[in-house]
């Protein structure tokens, strides 16, 4: 084979499973969590009873876990949180944010890695597109290597060992399997701590006004999966530490906060929204949210944060509030996907 071939990165659209296999290739398949295909009640509930589902994500014994799922909260989380989905819905491709910015985050990275002989594409946890389906597309498109990339900063077993999980399961129904790696967090790599502290500056150079507070907000996890030896509540605390050493920030200025609780068990404190309650009640008029643990914006950044946490500021006192936009598909974003990238396929190519 000429050394051409095995050169220039491209990205795997739907219908290329069938196309001629292109020897030692290798792909680069970047996972996040997913989202429904609709806000209405079914999609919603197929997205929920999927995510739900997953052992990885809830803990709870299954002959306590499954009734309670199917009779309870898949009868009246889907309208709920439907509505939610709906205010932050992209109408023009009716799709999630996710989604959206999860295909650009694909496309950007494919262009970054040009000179290297890979295929990038994506998949989600959840939902579309499956992590089989385009894991299978790239074995058939001749990836002979597989680099999968979990889209999450801190490792938790509830998002990254979730989707090594898939992939290895994918995995067990070939005869002729590629080779798989898997990226490690990155939650200390100063690529992503400047690329977070250039964000966090140039939107606050945005503003028409100066926060006297900036939160960083984590999704949080039940305090019991750390206790069992989750180690994402350290790394969360170690990102933070960083950024704030690279802003020059006290820790009163950039403050860490866990937000997206579920469920009745005590999760990872202080929480976001009460933390905003308490800031606007002594008095704070000015705040913004940075939310680090969001590889893209999606449903917790856009209207946990954006819309309901904004509320609350303003319901208690505060007047000016700011969401941060996550790294997403921007400059910043995109040179930390090709750094990790770029680290993790050392020996390949
Ligand atoms: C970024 C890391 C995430 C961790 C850690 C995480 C843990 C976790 N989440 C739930 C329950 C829900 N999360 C939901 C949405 C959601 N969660 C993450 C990320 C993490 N979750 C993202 C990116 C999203 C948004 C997806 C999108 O389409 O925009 C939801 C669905 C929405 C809702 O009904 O509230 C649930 C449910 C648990 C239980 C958990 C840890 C054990
Ligand atoms: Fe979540
Ligand atoms: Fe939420």
């Amino acid at each position: 084979m000429a050394a051409g071939d095995l050169a220039g990165s491209d990205t795997l659209t739907p219908g290329s499973e069938g196309a001629a296999a292109r020897a030692r290739r290798i792909g680069v398949l970047i996972v996040n969590l997913g989202s429904p295909d609709g806000t209405s009640y079914w999609p919603m509930r197929r997205y929920l009873g999927e995510f739900l589902s997953d052992r990885r994500v809830i803990e709870v014994p299954r002959a306590l876990w499954l009734p309670l799922l199917n009779l309870v909260i898949l009868s009246v989380r889907p309208q709920k949180s439907g509505k939610a989905y709906a205010s932050i819905w992209n109408t023009a491709l009716d799709e999630a944010p996710l989604k959206t910015i999860t295909r650009a985050q694909s496309e950007k990275l494919a262009t970054a890695l040009q000179d290297l002989p890979v295929t990038v594409d994506w998949a989600m946890r959840y939902g579309k597109p499956p992590v089989a389906e385009r894991l299978k597309a790239m074995v058939d498109a001749g990836c002979d290597r597989v680099l999968v990339v979990p889209l999450y900063p801190q490792y938790a077993a509830a998002t990254t060992a979730t989707v090594n999980d898939v992939a290895f399961d994918a995995l067990k129904t070939m005869r002729r399997q590629p080779a798989l790696r898997t990226a490690p967090n990155w939650h200390d790599d100063p690529v992503y701590i400047d690329a977070l502290a250039t964000s966090i500056i140039d939107h606050l150079a945005t503003l028409d006004f100066e926060p006297e507070v900036v939160l960083a907000s984590f999704h949080g996890v039940p305090v019991e999966y750390v206790q069992k030896g989750d180690p994402y509540a350290d790394q969360c605390r170690e990102t933070v530490r960083l950024l704030r050493a690279r802003l020059g920030w006290s820790e009163e200025r950039l403050r860490l906060t866990f937000q997206s609780r579920f469920g009745k068990a005590e999760w990872l404190q202080p929480y976001t929204d009460k933390t905003v309650e308490a800031l606007a009640k002594s008095g704070v008029k000015r705040m913004a949210v940075v939310m680090p643990g969001f590889a893209a914006d999606c449903l917790e950044t856009l209207e946990e944060i954006g819309e309901e946490n904004a509320e609350i500021f303003h319901e208690n006192g505060g007047e000016d509030f700011s969401a941060i936009p996550c790294l997403n598909d921007s400059a910043g974003g995109i040179a930390v996907l090709e750094r990790v990238v770029r680290r993790e396929l050392e020996g390949w190519v």
